[in-house]
């Protein structure tokens, strides 16, 4: 007899991208993230929000091991990507880091052309067989990026010589060249102007008919704008996660709730 409920927990399983269990981080003697159980579901907008210091940031990092640059921060816990655990040894962290991309708050375009700052991904991991196939790769990525057509003209320009706008989508177009699974935002709209805010949530939405998409973000309008699945963190703790929609009109925990009616934070 088919058991539909093994049925029904394999399509569930299919639909993670990122499950993480029993994650702890300490730097030093703090301890910022408090024993978080998440899954991430693929093509799907996650946004973690929570007041200021509460881990969202550190959180998102254990996801593509940016916290192994800190060298006072130590993650424990289990944390899988399609399954693989990605503190395993054998794994490479450029490699992953490919595969789950990266987009900070300040925009920190590399001090290169703005080709080049596009190009750099896809050539250290030989995703262009030639120069012709490497620019297809860079104008899609300029597209996708909505940078396009105010770059076009001048792709031998210096990044940094570009607005902060138009910088931060020159480290999406960076981020989106080597075809990322997931990508991370950490608070991605925070230096921008609103017409700039408008293009990338534009683009987040179009991200994630392709990839998972987890954003930080300290405002809980744009949460509700790009998101479908929303975390609530507080003190370390991931306090409440569910459907975006559920958690700012209904939530469970008196500690969301305050926080989405403005009493924390
Ligand atoms: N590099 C670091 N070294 C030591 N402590 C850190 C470091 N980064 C963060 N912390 C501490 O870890 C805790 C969580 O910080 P984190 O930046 O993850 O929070 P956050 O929710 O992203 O905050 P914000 O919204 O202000 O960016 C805080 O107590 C913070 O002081």
């Amino acid at each position: 007899m088919k058991d539909e409920r093994l049925t029904e927990r394999s399509v569930d399983m299919k639909d993670i991208k990122i499950a993480a269990r029993g994650v702890q981080v300490y730097y030093g003697d703090t301890h910022a993230i408090k024993d978080v159980d998440v899954e991430i579901q693929d093509k799907t907008v996650t946004a973690f929000i929570g007041p200021s210091g509460c881990g969202k940031s550190t959180f998102l990092r254990c996801l593509n091991r940016m916290n192994d640059t800190i060298d006072s921060a130590r993650v424990e816990g289990d944390i899988r990507l399609d399954g693989e655990d990605i503190y395993d040894p054998r794994v490479d962290p450029v490699q992953l880091r490919a595969r789950v991309g990266m987009v900070f708050q300040k925009p920190n375009p590399f001090p290169k052309s703005i080709y080049d700052n596009v190009a750099y991904g896809p050539k250290i991991h030989g995703m262009a067989r030639n120069k012709a196939d490497l620019d297809d790769i860079v104008e899609r990525a300029l597209r996708r990026a909505a940078l396009w057509d105010e770059a076009k003209d001048r792709l031998q320009a210096p990044g940094t010589g570009l607005s902060g706008g138009q910088q931060q989508r020159l480290c999406i177009a960076r981020a989106v060249a080597t075809e990322p699974e997931v990508l991370l935002m950490d608070e991605p709209c925070s230096a921008l102007d609103p017409i700039a805010t408008d293009q990338v949530e534009n683009l987040i939405h179009e991200l994630r008919q392709n990839y998972s998409v987890v954003i930080v973000t300290h405002s809980m309008q744009q949460a509700a704008r790009v998101s479908q699945k929303t975390a609530f963190f507080h003190l370390g703790h991931l306090v409440e996660y569910g459907e975006t929609g559920q958690i700012f009109t209904n939530p469970r925990d008196t500690r969301t709730e305050s926080y989405i009616t403005g009493r924390i934070g």
